[in-house]
């Protein structure tokens, strides 16, 4: 009768557990990719998954406005085997609702641990990585389950000065240099479109000289205080993101002609002639367009999205100029 006490000292279900993950206990890394729109974020994060790496890696895109969420889905899901994780942010304060919806995200994340090895976390371009990175420390529960690797910020060799040099209304923030402020690891993408001039500029602009990284005594104020003390004196002075910078989304029924199509840089489109959707993509004046491997259906209603991010957009003006451009085609067609 004694004997048989034994084996209950010996929970059944901690064996099941390790069968399905290797180390339970073993943290999940994360990597933060960041840089400004259009940087090219995510072909980066395209460029990791595809590659060999020997690592099951977990997706989470922060994404910016309604209708992108799909083009970003198609995007990603051509890398094999994924898990993707939305991480929905309206046209809010970005830096200050992230936080509550980046934990929401990983938690839900969490819940299919053991299938995964990695998280990347693609951000917006408009995000301050700083909020993004504090809910890993803030957040006690979700710090016992993953860490922070590191921020990457990826930088364009063609626009990235002007986003940098940028000059902000009093108060707001300069997205992008802030990407590169808090970055680990900084990619200088787009090498192909400058000269060797303008790619050194950009190189020097990012490079900091180490004197003006040590002894910065940042939180002298602040000293012997502890560390949760530090954050939420970052939090509390962090400046606002600028809110001039906005997303219109519109959807337009019909086909467009992809000559005409330079009257327009974003979106997602129907093009007349082609069985396949395509992803435009714009950042400025560049532009380029992607058959994408979604076939439109037979009888389904070909429909153009357009995502546009930027200053100053009247969404009524921008809306009716493409709905005429639309409609001119159908006329000559
Ligand atoms: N010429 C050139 N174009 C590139 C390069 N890398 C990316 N692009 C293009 O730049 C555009 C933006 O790239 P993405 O990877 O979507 O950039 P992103 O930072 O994820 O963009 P958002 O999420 O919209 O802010 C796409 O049209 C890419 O094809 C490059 O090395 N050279
Ligand atoms: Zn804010």
């Amino acid at each position: 009768m004694e004997d048989e006490d034994c084996p209950d000292l010996v929970p059944i279900g901690a064996d099941a557990a390790e069968q399905t993950d290797a180390n339970p206990s073993r943290k999940i890394p994360v990597t933060i990719i960041t840089g400004y729109l259009g940087a090219g974020k995510t072909t980066l994060l395209n460029y990791i998954l595809t590659e060999q790496h020997n690592k099951r890696i977990a997706v989470i895109l922060n994404e910016f406005g309604e209708g992108s969420a799909l083009e970003k889905s198609l995007a990603i899901s051509q890398g094999g085997e994924l898990y993707e994780e939305w991480l929905e942010l309206r046209n809010g304060c970005l830096c200050c609702s992230v936080k509550d919806n980046g934990v929401k995200a990983i938690e839900n994340l969490m819940q299919r641990r053991g299938k995964f090895d990695y998280i990347l976390l693609e951000t917006t371009g408009l995000a301050d990585p700083g909020a993004v990175a504090s809910m890993f420390w803030v957040d006690s529960e979700l710090g016992s389950d993953i860490y922070l690797d590191g921020i990457v910020s990826v930088v364009d060799a063609k626009h990235g000065l002007q986003h940098l040099t940028e000059e902000k209304p009093e108060g707001l923030i300069n997205e992008a240099s802030r990407q590169v402020a808090l970055a680990d690891l900084i990619i200088i993408n787009k090498t192909d479109l400058v000269s060797e001039e303008e790619l050194n500029k950009v190189r020097t602009s990012v490079r900091v000289d180490l004197s003006n990284v040590l002894d910065l005594h940042a939180f002298d104020s602040l000293s012997g205080v502890s560390l949760q003390k530090k954050l939420e004196h970052v939090k509390t002075t962090h400046a606002h993101l600028d809110k001039a910078i906005i997303t219109v989304t519109f959807e337009v029924p019909g086909n467009i002609k992809e000559e005409n199509l330079n009257l327009f840089i974003q979106g997602l489109v129907s093009i007349q002639g082609k069985s396949h959707q395509v992803l435009v993509q714009g950042v400025h004046e560049l532009y380029d367009l992607e058959e994408t491997s979604v076939a439109w259906k037979e009888d389904e209603k070909r429909m153009n999205r357009l995502v546009l991010i930027g200053r100053n957009l009247d969404k009524e003006i921008i809306k009716e100029v493409f709905r005429a451009t639309v409609r001119e085609e159908q006329g000559n067609s």
